[in-house]
């Protein structure tokens, strides 16, 4: 079935609308085929005036979760690693309970708690006190262990970057190669995405990239310019650089069957519900959203200081649509640019 063309106009005004409500810029760019549609509003840098354009890099946040989902899932299709197997088998040290699995973690139900809930209680604080900082997989996950866990493994769904940061440490310890590594020779270099880095813990850009600013919760006081930062406490579930045309490329090829083999790809996009009304769902580090047409699409969202990001394509790949506005700790502004994918997907402005 075909979908609607793209609603360009809409896309903008929901733009627009974020720039209103505190977004110093955002952009969004849609790939169908050979066609792309491109959308830029504001800034890219509010100190320059440099206009925001479609091109730029951007820190994606939690959508790094699905590249290391595609590393790990490859990792499972080569018989390295049992997906119902217990996570400690695969760690150097073991979590504090032996039902956690390698699925429990990429589906968020291990139960493990998620230490940026203290980490960043206080927005700017949080964020100054680690943005130089670098850190080893265990010393976020021990960060985690020292509190409870939320539920028995595999009960619920409870969104928890730990699970990555222990999916990074698996992927690591099994096969003694950086992840870095991993997401260059079974991702970047295969889909040719000269756009998208894993530099951690090197804390600046390269590139034409966007600054990010974060609002402070106070939110009188003047945004924070954050683009500079070690994302360490994030690395495997946070630290990807890509630009909009690179995921796009990267949620079409997944979508495709390029990246993973079918009985990998049914697994990560068997989805569960995790909203009231059904409209979102999470499968192996994989959001769905069914939009106001009725149509699901397939991707991940992203919360770094001072970027949010949507990152979402069709079941069949056909077509991708990826959205910044760089600013963040503004859940208006997150809701409000959530807004292109109807734009973008159903052809209509969801106003
Ligand atoms: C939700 C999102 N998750 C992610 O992208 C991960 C990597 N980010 C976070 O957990 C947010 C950390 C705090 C951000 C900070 N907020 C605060 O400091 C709040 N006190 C900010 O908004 O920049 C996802 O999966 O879509």
């Amino acid at each position: 079935p075909s979908l609607p063309a793209p609603d360009v106009a809409a896309v903008a005004a929901v733009h627009r609308t974020a720039l209103s409500q505190g977004a110093p810029g955002a952009l969004t760019r849609i790939d169908e085929g050979p066609r792309s549609y491109h959308v830029a509003t504001g800034e890219a840098d509010t100190a320059a005036h440099t206009p925001m354009d479609t091109g730029r890099r951007f820190r994606v946040g939690s959508v790094s979760k699905t590249f290391t989902t595609v590393v790990l899932l490859q990792l499972a299709a080569e018989g390295k690693i049992d997906l119902d197997a217990p996570a400690n088998r695969y760690l150097p040290r073991p979590l504090p309970d032996e039902r956690i699995t390698v699925r429990h973690l990429l589906s968020h139900r291990s139960g493990l708690y998620d230490y940026t809930n203290d980490m960043f209680y206080n927005t700017v604080p949080g964020f100054e006190a680690v943005r130089n900082k670098v850190f080893s997989y265990q010393e976020l996950i021990d960060l985690s262990t020292a509190k409870p866990l939320n539920n028995t493994p595999g009960a619920a769904y409870s969104y928890s970057n730990t699970n990555f940061v222990a999916l990074g440490a698996i992927i690591e310890h099994v096969t003694g190669t950086p992840v870095a590594t991993h997401y260059q020779r079974r991702i970047l270099t295969p889909l040719r995405l000269r756009n998208t880095s894993y530099v951690h813990p090197r804390t600046t850009i390269s590139g034409t990239y966007a600054r990010g600013y974060l609002r402070q919760d106070d939110t009188t006081l003047p945004l924070v310019d954050s683009t500079e930062q070690t994302v360490s406490w994030a690395q495997s579930a946070g630290a990807v650089i890509s630009n909009a045309r690179d995921l796009n490329r990267f949620f079409s090829a997944l979508l495709s069957g390029k990246l993973l083999p079918e009985e990998q790809l049914r697994e990560m996009t068997t989805m569960v519900p995790v909203t009231a009304d059904g409209k979102q769902s999470y499968g192996l580090g994989l959001r769905g959203r069914t939009l106001s047409c009725g149509t699901t699409v397939y991707g991940h969202t992203g919360t770094v200081q001072g970027y949010y990001t949507y990152a979402f394509t069709t079941s069949d790949g056909r077509r991708s649509m990826a959205s910044l506005a760089n600013t963040s700790n503004n859940g208006t502004v997150n809701t409000t640019l959530g807004a292109t994918l109807d734009a973008s997907f159903c052809g209509t402005d969801p106003a």
